[in-house]
């Protein structure tokens, strides 16, 4: 569940990044949020993960109002939330198995549930043969998907994942989003950003539309607006 309520964000240097936002994703939806460079599209991602503050309004995210959260509540409310980006960020001198055990001991998960955990997430994403293997081992769909994994390891409420296919060709681009549409279907709640204006019309689904930090559609079905950047 996300919330926004009156969203604005001026960074320091005076710049209008987000001018007043409302909106309301529920759980299990699938969204995506398009818009040209420099709409705000990334300045939002970074309100919902608690990486900026907004000079005003409020978001709640899974039950927690990030805006005015409490220190020793990020933590927690990091946990409902699984992040991925477009440069993957795994760690290099870590195997594909690694990186996930690496993600569950951070929140103190039992040894014998890391194992039983990894092993379903990197069935899911269709890696299973590859736990041993390095990130530089692996193409960069596959680490894609294991940044997808990892992602999923602790079991998030939500997906937030930024331009996810940003570095992918238009096959592995599918492939990719098509993993997040099945993601979704399994429960979780998912908001997608991108500049895939081909990927967005052919899965049918929301789409929030900004532009110059305001939303200007809201709707589903398809990209919407025209003047999208590549
Ligand atoms: N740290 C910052 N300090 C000042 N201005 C910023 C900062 N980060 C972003 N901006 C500005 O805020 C506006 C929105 O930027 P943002 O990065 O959210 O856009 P975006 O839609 O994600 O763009 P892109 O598609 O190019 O990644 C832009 O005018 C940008 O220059």
């Amino acid at each position: 569940m996300i919330r926004l309520k009156d969203v604005e964000m001026e960074y320091p240097n005076g710049t209008r990044a987000i001018r007043g936002i409302s909106a309301a994703i529920e759980d299990g939806e699938f969204v995506f949020l398009v818009g040209p460079s420099g709409s705000g599209k990334s300045t939002i991602i970074k309100m919902l993960t608690g990486e900026e503050v907004p000079t005003a309004g409020r978001i709640m995210i899974n039950g927690f109002s990030v805006s005015n959260i409490a220190e020793r509540q990020i933590p927690m409310m990091r946990r409902t939330l699984g992040v991925i980006f477009q440069d993957f960020r795994l760690i290099e001198k870590k195997t594909v198995y690694e990186n996930l055990e690496f993600v569950m001991r951070a929140v103190g998960m039992p040894k014998k549930e890391i194992k039983q955990r990894i092993t379903y997430v990197l069935q899911l994403v269709g890696l299973e043969k590859k736990a041993e293997n390095f990130p530089s081992e692996l193409s960069g769909g596959e680490q894609q998907r294991v940044a997808i994994a990892r992602a999923l390891v602790n079991n998030p409420a939500t997906i937030i994942a930024d331009e996810p296919t940003g570095n992918l060709d238009p096959e592995r681009s599918m492939e990719i989003m098509t993993l997040l549409v099945k993601i979704n279907q399994l429960g979780t709640t998912v908001l997608v950003v991108t500049h895939e204006k081909d990927l967005v019309n052919k899965f049918g689904k929301r789409v929030i539309t900004i532009d110059q930090g305001r939303i200007i559609n809201d709707s589903v079905g398809g990209y919407v607006g025209g003047h999208i950047h590549e």
